[in-house]
């Protein structure tokens, strides 16, 4: 089994630079099955498990798709399938994104209907009313949920909550429909606008991304176009947190600070310098943290992606800290593992208090998704003696080489496959 071994204790120092994000790259995947002329070549993509995955389910729908360094290349110009199995789905819920995509070119798509995972039921109830406002028909039948259209028709969509991947899959199915869609109450996420800018750049006409409402035009037929993806606001969180857990001094090359506006004021708050440089932000860690409150919220709000992180920042914070989880049903799983490093974190309902600070303690930890794993991690960089994180299949769907990143800012960690070269490992380290 795979392990993260992390011996705590280090400041961090240097800098380290932000890849281009997951959560903004898979829908523009997923958008590049619109263009049925032309090829789309999408830059600065983070070569991670889930952008593998979600190339895999493109190929199995008949598109072309190459990878060259941090480059895709994705033709989609022949006629396409439009069933995408459980299979994928299983593997990835962001596969539900080529839906939209589908049903717009294909006039049908056919795609398993995602479980729940670990971090609530996650339905796709509000991305299927958009389409049935736009005269789809929607069935859902052993397992899959099925979508036909023989013209797909511009319409007014209220979302009773600002879904991203609703807004996406509506955006997506509007661009190729007749006349005029405007989605009210919209996800306002930096990826939505990345994703209207990448649709316009392909032909499309898409206004208002990153407002309460988008309004589209639909138009007769989209190219393939070339666009490079905004930078990862939840990975540059993540290193702002791991600099500030370890009192250290790090510059988060590529991180833009009007994407993480919630963020840096909560750390601000914390006691934690931040310095807007012109590359990206730097961060430095006070020798001791304050508590504070967190809620989080659809996008300009507090990211549910930084939680777990700021949870492990919490726990060594003085004072009692409250977090209320209003995104997630149940994004938790990882209070438990903090609990077993010696943290005094009780769960209340959608919240948790925190009484801090603990001195965290190195302990055998289990990733529970893929936010868990990084904000596990963290804590490992602060607590005594080492902390050994499992379950990294987590970690890989979000983070590109992480303890790569963190040791060259100083952590004392390793990457190791098997008991074996663990004990080595945790000899040379002592
Ligand atoms: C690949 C990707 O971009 N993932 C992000 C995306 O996920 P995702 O797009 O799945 O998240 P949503 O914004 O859709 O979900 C937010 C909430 O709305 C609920 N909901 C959603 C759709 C629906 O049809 N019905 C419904 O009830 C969900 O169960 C959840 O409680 O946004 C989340 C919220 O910022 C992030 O945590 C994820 O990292
Ligand atoms: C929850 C996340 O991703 P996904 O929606 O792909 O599960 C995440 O990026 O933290």
């Amino acid at each position: 089994m795979e392990k993260i071994i992390v011996r705590g204790g280090k400041r961090l120092s240097g800098t380290v630079k932000v890849e281009g994000a997951k959560n903004a790259v898979l829908p523009v995947i997923a958008a590049s099955l619109l263009a049925s002329e032309g090829k789309s070549i999408i830059r600065d993509v983070p070569i991670l498990s889930d952008v593998y995955t979600i190339g895999e389910v493109l190929r199995h729908l008949n598109a072309g798709v190459e990878f060259v360094d941090k480059t895709i290349i994705v033709d989609a110009s022949e006629d396409l399938n439009v069933e995408a199995p459980f299979e994928y789905v299983r593997k990835m819920r962001a596969s539900v994104l080529v839906m939209g995509s589908l049903l717009a070119r294909q006039g049908r798509a056919r795609v398993a209907l995602p479980g729940g995972c670990a971090i609530g039921s996650r339905p796709i109830d509000l991305h299927l009313k958009g389409f049935e406002a736009m005269g789809a028909k929607v069935k859902v039948e052993n397992g899959f949920v099925e979508a036909s259209a023989d013209k797909l028709r511009g319409a007014k969509i209220y979302l009773d909550f600002p879904s991203v991947g609703a807004t996406q899959n509506i955006m997506m199915a509007a661009v190729l429909a007749e006349g005029s869609t405007v989605i009210e109450n919209c996800a306002k996420e930096p990826e939505i606008v990345d994703l209207a800018n990448y649709l316009n750049s392909m032909g499309a006409y898409v206004r208002g991304a990153g407002t309460g409402t988008i309004r589209i035009e639909g138009v007769e037929k989209m190219y393939g176009a070339d666009h490079t993806i905004i930078p990862d606001r939840i990975e540059a969180g993540t290193f702002m947190v791991a600099a500030a857990i370890t009192g250290g001094n790090v510059l988060i090359q590529g991180a833009v600070p009007e994407h993480l506006s919630s963020v840096i004021a909560k750390l601000e708050e914390m006691d934690v310098t931040i310095i807007e440089e012109e590359t990206g932000i730097r961060v430095i860690g006070p020798d001791k943290l304050k508590a504070v409150d967190i809620k989080t919220m659809p996008h300009p709000g507090f990211p549910t992606d930084m939680q777990s992180q700021m949870m492990a920042l919490l726990v060594c914070a003085e004072g009692t800290s409250i977090i209320t989880e209003t995104v997630f049903e149940n994004r938790y799983m990882h209070a438990e593992e903090f609990r077993r490093m010696n943290s005094d974190i009780k769960i209340e309902g959608r919240s948790v208090i925190i009484n801090g600070p603990s001195q965290l303690q190195g302990a055998e930890v289990a990733a529970t998704d893929l936010r868990a794993a990084a904000a596990l991690i963290i804590a490992g960089l602060k607590a005594d003696g080492y902390t050994r994180v499992t379950e990294l299949k987590h970690l890989d769907r979000g983070y590109l080489d992480f303890h790569l990143k963190l040791r060259s800012l100083g952590a004392d960690i390793e990457r190791v496959k098997d008991l074996t070269v663990e004990t080595e490992i945790v000899e040379t380290n002592s």
